[in-house]
């Protein structure tokens, strides 16, 4: 094995393009990286690495069975995966939340804090990506709910009558205004980390060390400017 060679997972999708330019900006000079062509590795030989491109949610399953040293990943997508990986550094970008959200006209009242009274919707369905995320926080406030496991646009599940809420990632709530649909809960704030498999930080620890160490200088450099 060389100890001084990296293969990084970077996600296609919206992560992709600040990832590029992260990694790019600390020496590993990937710019010509793309996902327009069916191409889904590049040799970065230069900087002794390898880039490799996944679906999203697949990049923890790359780095726990050691095909990627590295990865960039949301931490929703690191949340529900589950995965045995090492979380090494918060890179900031990519920032969303997690919330649950129902249709404006079935909204529980709320109680004298402000937040919605949520007990009412016990044992109801919840449509979302994002199942582990879904029970757990539901468990944590003492609810149990059904989740139904969909793959993308949640925001029509309650719209048809397939569920009474979903908990999805919002950024600008543009999606849930223009389907009728209001938040009632905030669940957690996401942004994209950097992972590690456990074995390759520790035979590449240098190089790993040293790579997030020129990542933690390049976004405080970020903060100031
Ligand atoms: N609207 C959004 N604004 C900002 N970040 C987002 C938004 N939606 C998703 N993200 C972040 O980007 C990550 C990747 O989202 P993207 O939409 O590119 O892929 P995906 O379709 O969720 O993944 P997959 O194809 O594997 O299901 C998410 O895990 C989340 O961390
Ligand atoms: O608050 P907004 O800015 O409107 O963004 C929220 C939308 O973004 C994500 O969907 P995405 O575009 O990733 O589509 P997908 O659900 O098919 O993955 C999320 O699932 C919401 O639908």
């Amino acid at each position: 094995m060389d100890n001084d060679f990296l293969t990084i997972a970077l996600p296609k999708g919206k992560l992709l393009i600040d990832s590029i330019q992260l990694l790019s900006r600390v020496g590993i000079e990937c710019s010509h990286v793309n996902e327009d062509s069916r191409k889904l590795f590049f040799d970065l030989p230069e900087s002794n690495a390898k880039i490799i491109i996944c679906r999203p949610t697949d990049i923890p399953t790359y780095v726990e069975y050691g095909a990627a040293d590295l990865g960039f990943v949301g931490k929703d997508t690191l949340l529900e995966e589950n995965k045995d990986v090492a979380e090494l550094l918060d890179l900031k970008f990519g920032y969303c939340r997690f919330v649950v959200a129902m249709l404006e006209a079935s909204v529980p009242p709320k109680l004298p804090s402000g937040e919605y009274d949520l007990t009412g919707l016990n044992h109801q369905r919840v449509a979302t990506k994002f199942p582990r995320v879904t029970e757990s926080f539901f468990s944590r406030i003492g609810m149990q709910v059904t989740p139904i496991k969909l793959h993308g646009n949640m925001e029509l599940a309650p719209c048809v009558g397939l569920s009474e809420m979903i908990v999805d990632i919002v950024s600008t709530g543009k999606t849930l205004r223009e389907n009728h649909l209001v938040e009632v809960a905030p669940i957690l704030e996401a942004t994209t980390r950097l992972i590690a498999n456990r074995v390759a930080y520790r035979m590449k620890y240098e190089r790993i060390r040293d790579l997030v160490q020129s990542l933690r200088e390049c976004l405080q450099r970020e903060v100031r400017v």
